[in-house]
């Protein structure tokens, strides 16, 4: 058996070699070494030419791959062969590369299996990278170390190893630099790993950097500095040599020894740590898509329509994000091709849920613009729409209806295909715009109907005025919601928002009658109203009857009771407002406790003033239902009938001085028209006496005779 060339230790089944190996000991005599022995590994990603170094090195003969085939997998599993040239008897172990591409998923536990087979039984291990790859995320080297350093620092404290890190293709960056940069980066990739936070790479590791120039283009040079590596394995037991603490394994038990560590390895359901080939997978892929991610952000075409969108809809928007959107994603999925497939699929999500992120802002922009349009469009149609009536809800019902067709479509044309989003948030808000355009017509129409009629009928304050007022506001609510109802059938509605709007509708014009009513019950306004009620009362009395009646017949109290008690029913419609047609005692309230007072009632006349006036001191109409509105508390209307009773004293005083001076003016007329009388009768005697004796007797007997009569 030529040693040299190496035998399959464990096959890429992870079937463990026991009889190649009892062989390969016996003969390499292996046995015979006792416990001076190395064993050196390689690991790192595919075709990254550890055959081919390790067979420089230690002049062995591992598979190498052919350049001209094509990269593919050359070591399946892990070889060992034997260094025949150095000192002490040095093992080399050669690893399957650790993301291959030829590795079925469900095998990726054999990567992280043979990596830790490699820490564990090896005392070098080298750690093959391409110099490209330092510093980058994604590189190969950054899981596998992650990976390793999460068993290492789970399990107990071993003798160290050393990690010997092998750059290869080193171009120009100095040596110092790139070290730099490595011990910074493993430092970091250690301090990630969760537990013990305690303890230190440099516990577990001694860590060596090394460069390597290209095998492929720098052979010679190549050839050299693998001649001066080569040289750190000699001796490398020896204090201070590669090899690092020694575990006390005996060459001769070595075989058990590996087999038992693979079986264990192998059963450890505890090692349960992400493939490298997923890690790699998530690495690389997050690297091509945080660049596919920037490439987005600066394509010329996504900033043109960006900034265009500011300003205006940008016709084609959804067409034109999707196809750049598309283009992005095809790269990446061209890139990430090899890659674990269910990575890659999650990584793809996610970069174009990134790019969505990006676009959002100008597509929500988008969509507000069509808001903006539709809502301006339909609020001008509304203007020119007949004011109300059946015309106005026939045309109200179409040009909602073309407004929602042309806001569809312009969403549909703006629609992100990768997207799943949709203008729901903006066509409820439209509808919601809509609406309210139109209850603000309603609202109008409810007003004007309802503000001129409430202020006459209540101005009149008659008997019936709150029956009246109750049937304007029903008649113009109903009309206008009925319209209403009409005019929004095309927003499809549902049966709960229907009722809101109506009930919007209610409330508004109920609130705008209590408004009316609570401008109608000013002190001021309502003590007018009682003033020149009574004043009308007194008027039309003065005015409908005879002087005389006036005069002699008319009793002025009466009179005044009745343009009190006119003027208290104003006061008793004006204390609340009758939402419905609940009898209330207000009135009567009124009427006993103010008017009594004033015109005493008989029967009160032994009741103490403070009983009578008891229900005007409440703060509240007992009696007026819930749905009413105070609008004059009872102390209210108290207050104000004390100051109309002082208020109107000058008028019944000014009434019934007027009427003492005509019945004065009607005696002296009287007493006037007697002494007419009598000197007519005086004459007449005078006359006749002066036809029987004398004209001078005559005189002088009518004289004497109306002077008789004036003294009666
Ligand atoms: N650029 C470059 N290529 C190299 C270098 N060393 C080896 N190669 C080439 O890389 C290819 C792979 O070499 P191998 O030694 O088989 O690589 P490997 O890592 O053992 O491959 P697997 O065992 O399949 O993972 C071969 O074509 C080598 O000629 C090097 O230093 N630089």
């Amino acid at each position: 058996m030529k040693m040299e060339e190496g035998m399959q230790l464990i096959d890429e089944n992870g079937k463990f070699n026991v009889d190649g190996l009892q062989d390969f000991v016996t003969a390499t005599e292996f046995a015979q070494s006792g416990l001076s022995y190395a064993i050196v590994a390689i690991i790192g990603s595919q075709s990254s030419g550890k055959s081919t170094l390790m067979n420089q090195i230690f002049h062995t003969k591992f598979k190498e791959m052919d350049a001209y085939n094509g990269r593919s997998q050359t070591t399946k599993g892990i070889w060992i062969a034997k260094c025949s040239d150095i000192e002490p008897f040095t093992i080399v172990m050669d690893f399957e590369g650790t993301d291959s591409n030829q590795r079925g998923e469900d095998d990726a536990a054999f990567e992280r299996q043979s990596t830790l087979f490699a820490l564990e039984i090896a005392d070098v291990v080298l750690i093959n990278m391409w110099c490209k790859d330092i510093g980058l995320e994604h590189a190969a080297s950054r899981p596998l170390l992650k990976t390793v350093f999460q068993v290492i620092k789970r399990s107990s404290k071993q003798p160290k190893k050393t990690l010997l890190f092998v750059i290869r293709d080193h171009t120009k960056t100095p040596l110092e630099r790139l070290k730099k940069f490595i011990f910074e980066d493993i430092e970091k990739i250690w301090d990630a790993v969760p537990e013990p936070e305690t303890t230190t790479l440099y516990e577990f590791f001694k860590v060596e950097i090394t460069a390597l120039p290209s095998y492929e283009f720098q052979e010679v040079e190549f050839k050299e500095q693998v001649a001066q590596l080569r040289q750190q394995f000699v001796h490398s037991s020896c204090p201070g040599g590669l090899v690092g603490d020694r575990k006390k394994v005996k060459s001769a038990s070595f075989p058990i020894y590996a087999e038992d560590i693979w079986k264990t390895i192998k059963e450890n359901k505890d090692l349960d740590l992400p493939s490298i080939k997923v890690m790699v997978a998530t690495f690389r892929c997050e690297a091509i898509a945080e660049e596919k991610l920037k490439c987005f952000t600066s394509n010329k075409r996504w900033l043109a329509i960006k900034e265009d969108v500011q300003a205006g809809p940008v016709p084609g928007f959804g067409e034109n994000v999707t196809s750049i959107l598309e283009i992005c994603l095809s790269k990446y999925d061209i890139e990430v091709g090899h890659f674990d497939q269910e990575v890659r699929n999650a990584k793809r999500q996610q970069l174009l849920s990134n790019m969505l992120m990006v676009v959002h802002d100008a597509y929500d922009t988008m969509l507000m613009h069509l808001y903006s349009i539709t809502v301006k469009s339909f609020k001008t149609s509304l203007e020119q729409s007949p004011n109300e009536g059946q015309e106005y809800v026939a045309s109200i019902h179409l040009c909602s209806q073309s407004c929602l067709r042309e806001f569809d479509e312009g969403c549909e044309d703006a629609a992100i295909q990768q997207s799943e989003w949709n203008a729901n948030k903006f066509r409820k808000r439209l509808i919601c715009n809509m609406l309210s355009e139109m209850m603000a017509k309603y609202e109008k129409q409810i007003t004007h109907a309802i503000a001129n009629t409430v202020e006459s009928l209540l101005e009149a304050s008659e008997r019936n005025t709150w029956a009246s007022v109750r049937d304007v506001f029903e008649c113009t609510t109903e009309k206008a919601i009925s319209e209403f109802s009409e005019a929004a059938a095309s927003f499809e509605l549902c049966g709960s928002e229907i009722d809101t709007k109506f009930q919007h509708l209610r409330e508004f014009a109920r609130n705008l009658l209590k408004m009316k009513a609570r401008e109608e019950a000013g002190a001021g306004r309502v003590l007018k109203r009682m003033m020149d009620r009574s004043k009308q009362v007194f008027d039309n009395y003065e005015n409908s009857m005879s002087w005389y009646k006036w005069t002699t017949e008319t009793n002025l109290d009466e009179i005044e009771r009745k343009a009190l008690s006119k003027s208290l029913r104003i006061l008793s419609i004006m204390a609340a407002i009758r939402y419905d047609e609940m009898p209330d005692q207000i009135e009567n309230v009124l009427y006993s406790s103010l008017m009594d007072r004033i015109v005493p009632d008989p029967s009160l006349q032994n009741t103490p003033m403070e009983a009578v006036l008891d229900p005007l001191a409440l703060d509240t109409w007992e009696e007026v239902s819930q749905n009413s509105t105070t609008l004059l508390k009872p102390e209210d209307c108290q207050l104000l009938w004390m100051t109309f009773i002082e208020e109107i004293k000058p008028m019944v005083t000014d009434v019934k001085s007027r009427q003492d001076t005509r019945r004065k003016t009607r005696s002296y007329a009287a007493e006037a028209a007697r002494a007419v009388a009598r000197a007519a009768v005086g004459a007449a005697v005078g006359v006749a006496v002066g036809a029987m004796v004398g004209p001078a007797v005559g005189v002088n007997v009518g004289i004497a005779f109306i002077r008789r009569v004036m003294r009666m």
